[in-house]
Formats: C-alpha cells, sequence, structure tokens
C-alpha cells in the first residue's frame, strides 16, 4: 500500500528517493530530530478535518482566538516549501512526505500542548483519507471494508484529545470554493471534477478509528459553527 504507517516506514521510503530526490533528505534530516513516541502535554489537542473550502482555515482561527490556543498545521510550515516538489512525484513518495509531516508535527504538538491548547489544521486522518480514496475507484462501497487495518491510528503517533469533521454539502463547498477562488493543489482540482472521489475521501474519514471523527455540520454560519465546535470541546476537553 501506498501510504506508510510507521516512522520506520516512512524513513525508509524517503532513504530509497533521497539520492535523487534532495527535499527527500531535507525531510529526514528533520524527522531524525524528532524524538519518537511523542507524549503530549496537559492542554488539550484538537484536530479539524474535513475536504477543502468546509471551513477549516476559518474555524481553526477562531477557535484559537477563542481558546487562546496555539494554532498548528499538517504539513508544518518547516516542510510546506517542499510540498510542491513531492506533489509532482510518485503516489508512494508523495504520501511518505505527508506522512513525514505528521510525525514532524508531531513534535510540535507535544511542546506546544506543554503551554496551552493545540488547535490543527489537518492531521493524520487528512493523509489517510485522501490515500485511501485515490487507491480505489468507483463508489464508496468499493473502499476497504470498515474494520480494515488502513482506517486504524499509527501506533507510534501522538493522538490528538478531539477530531471534528466539517462537512458540507456539495453545492455549498462549491459556492466556498468560487468565493474563495484560491489556487488549488492537483488532487484538490482533480477532487472538484470528480465527485465519487469526494465521497470517497469523506466516507474514509468517516471510518477511522482508534480516534474517530466526530461529525460537524459546517453549513450554517461562520458565527453558529464556532459555537457548535466550542461546545463540542467543552464537552469532550477538560481544562
Ligand atoms: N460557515 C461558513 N459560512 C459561509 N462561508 C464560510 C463559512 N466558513 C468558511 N466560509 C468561507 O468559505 C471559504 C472556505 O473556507 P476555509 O476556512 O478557507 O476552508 P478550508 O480551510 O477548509 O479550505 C472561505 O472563503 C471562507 O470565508
Ligand atoms: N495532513 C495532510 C494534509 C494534506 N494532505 C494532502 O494535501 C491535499 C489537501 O491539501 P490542501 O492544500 O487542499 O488543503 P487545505 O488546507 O487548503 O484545505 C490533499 O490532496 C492531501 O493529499 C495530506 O495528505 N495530509
Amino acid at each position: 500500500r501506498a501510504l506508510p504507517t510507521s516512522a520506520g516506514a516512512l524513513r525508509q521510503r524517503l532513504r530509497q528517493c533521497a539520492e535523487r530526490i534532495p527535499e527527500a533528505e531535507a525531510v529526514l534530516d528533520l524527522l531524525e530530530k524528532c524524538p519518537e513516541h511523542q507524549k503530549k502535554g496537559s492542554f488539550p489537542v484538537i484536530v479539524f478535518e474535513g475536504l477543502d473550502a468546509t471551513g477549516k482555515t476559518t474555524v481553526t482561527q477562531a477557535v484559537k482566538d477563542n481558546l487562546n490556543g496555539i494554532l498548528l498545521r499538517s504539513p508544518p510550515a518547516c516542510i510546506s516549501q517542499w510540498r510542491t516538489v513531492f506533489d509532482d512525484e510518485r503516489t508512494p513518495i508523495k504520501r511518505a512526505f505527508y506522512a513525514a509531516g505528521n510525525y514532524i508535527l508531531a513534535s510540535e504538538i507535544a511542546k506546544a500542548s506543554t503551554q496551552a491548547p493545540v488547535i490543527i489544521d489537518r492531521y493524520w486522518h487528512s493523509t489517510a483519507a485522501y490515500a485511501i480514496a485515490t487507491e480505489t475507484s468507483g463508489e464508496v462501497q468499493d473502499l476497504p471494508p470498515a474494520q480494515d487495518e488502513v482506517y486504524q491510528w499509527p501506533e507510534d503517533l501522538l493522538k490528538p484529545d478531539l477530531v471534528l469533521l466539517l462537512t458540507v454539502d456539495p453545492e455549498e463547498r462549491v459556492r466556498r470554493l468560487q468565493h474563495r477562488g484560491l489556487e488549488k493543489t492537483k488532487e484538490e482540482a482533480e477532487l472538484e471534477a470528480n465527485s465519487l472521489f469526494r465521497q470517497r475521501v469523506e466516507e474514509s474519514y468517516r471510518r477511522m478509528v482508534n480516534p474517530a471523527c466526530q461529525e460537524v455540520d459546517a453549513s450554517p454560519s461562520k458565527e453558529e459553527v464556532l459555537k457548535t465546535v466550542l461546545q463540542l470541546i467543552k464537552k469532550h476537553c477538560a481544562f
């Protein structure tokens, strides 16, 4: 399978291509500096997931301000300048890059969560959901069965306390995309053209376990969505 699900496996994958791709060597260097099996601090770690334009950037910023938190994203800023290089590579190498981003991010989460609540824009569930959806074609029925190990969180990756999956109906999502008019990654452009792919990504998010995503209807106004999200955080994370 294209997605490496442990730090060891993804390091091996990057090492294999490091001679040809200098950026892979650079990612490996950063990974080396991250101790394995990172532990969370005492503040809650809350992840927001969902398709592009479901409102993750908007809501994560608002939650951060509201909770006086620290906002992080996957892939983390320290490797995002190499993203375009890996987006143009073969799938296994591209997946190794995003997987590595999550392990590097885990060190940042470990540190940040000793200081304040941590709010994260995409993490492992995004890496897994896009990978799973790309590896199959057709209907959601053709995805690996619900109990398959692809939906498991990697054993050696720091776990968040709460994962919220933002969903909006396809028409509203397109309206938001058009409003924003930002440059899209290649995969997001394909996604737009392919509603079955989009459905497979969303269904893969829903099948993820340990931790599972909690779905939030993100179609109401920004204020309403923020209110719902803050209530969920209050209910699930004591701090
Ligand atoms: N609840 C909402 N209602 C209407 N528009 C929204 C809402 N949340 C976000 N938007 C708008 O939709 C677009 C996509 O939101 P954004 O936060 O960038 O999504 P993402 O980070 O998931 O791609 C932006 O133009 C944003 O202002
Ligand atoms: N943690 C992450 C984040 C993004 N990705 C990849 O990045 C793409 C989405 O990134 P994007 O730039 O459109 O995301 P937004 O943060 O703009 O919503 C998907 O195609 C995923 O393949 C990932 O694999 N893992």
